[in-house]
């Protein structure tokens, strides 16, 4: 059955700023929530910038049409980890998007009513930056369906912190819930021996949080490793090889993107350790949450202006 009828949860990932990493934090939460045992959906609706295909090395795969609608391109081997994203079904990489608000809004309907997802437990969505034809659209057709909340990325320079005040009042307007702020490239993970060291301010999507009485999810380093595996269009590859995944699964960002499921209300259910080997899941410990709370119990943007 197409449409988001047999999906748990649904969690759109929006920031205010382009480039601030929301592809990035939506998939680190896709791998993240996989690892952890649970079916994964990320549906791309940045129209113009389409970045999840590349981002889990699927950028050669299309989208296939059956009779009830567009099956979702599957990352791994055990078909627990589905995209969907426009940039399945253009012509070639470098084809641009032009298409004015009817068109987007006719897509992304499109994209909502018609991916056989199947039984999903999370369908993550990422968005373009700002507050577009994009979000509206996607605010019209998903909020409506059925929606737990937003995760609001932002760094930690003042100016996206400014971006970020418009996202979270277009959240507001719109009746989306925030399930909570990420802060990332905060801080930066030395390639040679770990440590993360703090180039820019940092703390100001902390207190953003704290300003608007919303959960505090994460602080994301930069991490050279991730951004390497992520260029090398390596991730499908990595998590169908044990060892692979291992080294994929051991980067700062993921093990906080799984610290970051876990106050969402999300238990590791592969009893597995956030997909680590034992031996390596000690590292989890290093996760900047702060609160407790599951996917229903969200928070509003009440003091947005
Ligand atoms: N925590 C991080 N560590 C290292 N590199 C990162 C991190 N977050 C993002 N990046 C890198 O920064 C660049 C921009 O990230 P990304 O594409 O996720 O941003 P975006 O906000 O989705 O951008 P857009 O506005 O184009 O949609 C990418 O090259 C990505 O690999
Ligand atoms: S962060 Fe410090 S210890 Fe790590 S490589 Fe750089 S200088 Fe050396």
């Amino acid at each position: 059955m197409s449409g988001l009828e047999d999906v748990k949860h649904v969690i759109p990932v929006l920031s205010g700023k382009g480039g601030v990493g929301k592809s990035t934090v939506t998939a680190a939460l896709a791998v993240a929530l996989w690892s952890m045992g649970y079916r994964v959906g990320v549906l791309d609706i940045d129209l113009t910038g389409p970045s999840v295909p590349g981002i889990f090395g699927m950028a050669d795969s299309h989208v296939h049409a059956a009779p009830d609608g567009w099956v979702p391109v599957f990352v791994d081997r055990e078909q627990r980890l589905g995209l969907m994203s426009l940039g399945f079904l253009l012509g070639s990489k470098a084809d641009a998007v032009i298409w004015r608000g009817p068109k987007k809004t006719a897509m992304i309907k499109q994209f909502i009513e018609d991916v056989i997802w199947g039984d999903l437990d999370v369908l993550l969505v990422d968005t373009p930056p700002g507050t577009s034809d994009e979000h509206i659209s996607m605010a019209e057709n998903l909020v409506a369906a059925r929606v737990d909340g937003a995760v609001v990325v932002t760094t930690p320079q003042a100016v996206s912190l400014l971006d970020v005040r418009k996202e979270l009042d277009f959240c507001k307007k719109v009746d989306l819930p925030v399930l909570g702020i990420v802060e990332n490239m905060s801080g930066y993970v030395c390639p040679h021996c770990a440590d993360c060291t703090n180039i820019f301010s940092t703390g100001g999507g902390e207190a953003l949080a704290k300003e608007y009485n919303l959960h505090f999810l994460a602080r994301l380093p930069i991490e050279p490793e991730l951004t390497k595996i992520l260029d090398s269009g390596n991730v499908a590859r990595m998590l169908d090889e044990p060892d692979q995944c291992a080294t994929l699964m051991r980067c700062a960002t993921l093990q906080r993107a799984i610290g970051m499921c876990k106050t969402l209300g999300f238990e590791d259910r592969s009893g597995r350790h956030g997909g680590l080997p034992e031996s390596a899941a000690a590292d989890t410990a290093t996760t900047a949450t702060t609160v407790t709370s599951n996917p229903t119990a969200t928070a509003t943007a009440t003091e947005a202006t």
